[in-house]
């Protein structure tokens, strides 16, 4: 269960991006975050996985805080966000390894996992460098990297942005199937179109101020 209580976030003088936010999120849901652009969805995503701290209020993860005890969050989370903060010189295939050996979760059955993955989500260029990878190329390395660890907590920042068709299937359902076995997911996108049956709750940007 993730808690947001109060938080705002105010980059400069003037207007926050959004003010005073408290909201429960629990497990096994799939929240969608929606707005136009320039609106906190990324900003708000930003937080929720560390990667930038609130100008105020909290996010609990089980009652820890997430920005003062990081470490007691991180191994639970599930990140899709830039594809272009992937480490290009490394293999998809070498992310993923590091990935689940960083996590504690390496074992015999690693390879086996990662080509299951990259198969599910047609990537059979996974042991190229991903500095030679198209857009969705990279962006579907960066979902095999979310997924590989059973996240309890996944954050996806337009995670279907630049995938084809069927590929947007095939991750529409695993989403779909992480829920299942009871992962908080938090996805943000410019248009729930085809997508509402996978959200049981969505935060509209901007929020009221
Ligand atoms: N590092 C930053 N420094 C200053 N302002 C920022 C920074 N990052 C974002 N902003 C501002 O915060 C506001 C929200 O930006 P954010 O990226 O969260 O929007 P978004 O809803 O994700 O947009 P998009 O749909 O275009 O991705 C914008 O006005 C943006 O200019």
């Amino acid at each position: 269960m993730i808690s947001v209580e109060n938080l705002t976030k105010q980059y400069k003088a003037g207007k926050p991006v959004f003010k005073g936010i408290s909201e429960t999120f629990e497990s096994g849901r799939c929240i969608g975050i929606f707005g136009p652009n320039g609106s906190g969805k990324t900003t708000f995503l930003r937080i929720l996985s560390v990667n930038s701290f609130p100008t105020s209020g909290t996010v609990l993860y089980n009652g820890i805080n997430i920005h003062e005890e990081p470490g007691k969050y991180l191994g639970h989370l599930g990140l899709v966000h830039d594809e272009e903060s992937l480490p290009l010189h490394l293999t998809a295939g070498e992310l993923l390894e590091w990935i689940l050996r960083k996590r504690k979760l390496w074992d015999n059955g690693g390879s086996g996992k990662i080509q299951e993955i990259f198969d599910r989500l047609s990537l059979p260029e996974y042991h190229d460098p991903m500095g030679t990878y198209s857009t969705g190329m990279k962006k579907k390395a960066q979902i095999a990297a979310a997924f590989i660890v059973k996240p309890d907590v996944l954050i996806m920042d337009e995670p279907l942005r630049g995938l084809d068709q069927t590929t947007r299937g095939v991750v529409t359902r695993m989403i779909g199937e992480a829920r299942g076995r009871g992962a908080l997911i938090f996805m943000s996108s410019h248009s729930a179109e085809n997508l509402s049956e996978l959200f049981d709750d969505q935060l509209e940007f901007p929020m009221k101020k």
